[in-house]
């Protein structure tokens, strides 16, 4: 896409695998330009080195110097999920738009902290989804917003992977027997991280189904946890959302450990979305080329095959720039203050899951 002028964007912190696939976005982009990327590991930047030809003053140790330095208009950051407030907060005042790759934070007190950092400049910050590009739930959503299945009422969801340490950027595929090696190591296996798949997936399902119920907001929180010995942390939750009457029961489960990997081959639960309305139903799983949609007027389940997502609209960089050079409003997921709602949850599922009991939505 052509754009007035050239945005100049850097990475920084490789923790999470998709700052490979983001660096990609920006170097296809005609209007970016990639000038930095910044990690304490070299190792970890190699790969992304090699496949963007990068020079070597463009690569930093010290993520200050990248800033300083490179004084880019876009800053990528994929740090773990624990140090996502800590990021934004620090790397605000250098004055450049920011893409946080997900989840949003922690926890809801980082994410308030990210927001008022971004608030006290005149610059944008969107949380990236992946889930939010899928055709199957960009065209569910417009057909909700067209009214198709009237209002939603509830909202089920199941998805994750086979583990986090199965596929590295690109998602280029690791044995399960490195995977397991990588285990003890990991951030995503260390609480203290944030890991877990609740923390790694269960946004996405509330960030989304949040846009499905048109920015509802649950009153109660109930979720269940496994607790699989000599792990600090959960492979598996399922979780409740009650709402207010009309509004039923919705829910989100998360899994590391899917039989395989959605990208590759659709496991059993299929990974994506049920969503039912007032007038209808879809089924929208990821990366499928249709969904399924069931209507009072043709109540059998038929196939409808998904948009082809507009230029502008099909990925986070193309999305932000597109966004910065047109003023126009970020797309649902990505916008902080729809995730704010997502993070709400998640914040109360982890306390919920903690003290066995249904809590009350956290947060104002
Ligand atoms: O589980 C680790 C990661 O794997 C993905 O499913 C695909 O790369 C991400 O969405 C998730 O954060």
């Amino acid at each position: 896409m052509s754009t007035s002028r050239l945005y100049n964007v850097v990475g920084i912190n490789f923790d999470h695998m998709h700052m490979g696939d983001l660096l990609r976005q920006v170097h296809e982009h005609p209007g970016a330009r990639l000038v930095g990327i910044a990690d304490q590991s070299r190792e970890r930047m190699a790969s992304t080195v090699a496949a963007f030809g990068l020079t070597e003053d463009q690569v930093f140790t010290d993520w200050q110097l990248c800033l300083e330095t490179t004084k880019p208009d876009i800053a990528i950051l994929c740090p773990k999920t624990a140090e996502h407030g800590q990021a934004v907060v620090e790397v605000a005042p250098y004055q450049t738009h920011v893409l946080v790759e997900k989840p949003f934070a922690a926890t809801l007190a980082d994410a308030d902290r990210m927001i008022a950092a971004m608030a006290a400049t005149s610059k944008t910050m969107i949380i990236n989804w992946p889930l939010a590009w899928y055709p199957p739930h960009v065209t569910t959503k417009r057909l909700i917003a067209e009214g198709t299945i009237g209002e939603v009422l509830e909202v089920h969801y199941y998805d994750g992977n086979r583990g986090p340490l199965r596929h590295i950027a690109d998602k280029v595929e690791i044995t399960e027997e490195e995977a397991n090696r990588q285990k003890s190591q990991a951030w995503w296996y260390q609480r203290e991280a944030a890991g877990g798949s609740l923390q790694d997936y269960l946004g996405y399902g509330v960030t989304l189904g949040t846009w499905f119920l048109d920015g509802r907001k649950p009153l109660e929180v109930t979720c269940v946890t496994d607790n699989k010995p000599g792990l600090e942390v959960d492979e598996h939750s399922i979780m409740v959302c009650r709402y207010a009457s009309p509004y039923g029961l919705s829910k989100f489960e998360t899994r590391w450990g899917t039989f395989t990997d959605p990208w590759t081959l659709q496991p059993q639960p299929k990974c994506g979305f049920v969503v039912l309305g007032t007038h209808g139903t879809i089924s929208s799983y990821d990366y499928e080329p249709v969904i399924r949609l069931q209507t009072r007027e043709r109540p059998e389940t038929h196939e409808v095959p998904v948009d082809t997502l507009a230029p502008g609209w099909r990925n986070p960089i193309e999305h932000l720039i597109h966004h910065l050079e047109t003023g126009c409003a970020l797309h649902g997921p990505l916008d902080p203050a729809l995730c704010r709602i997502g993070q709400q949850i998640v914040d109360s599922a982890v306390l919920s899951a903690r003290e066995r009991r249904t809590v009350t939505l956290l947060g104002e």
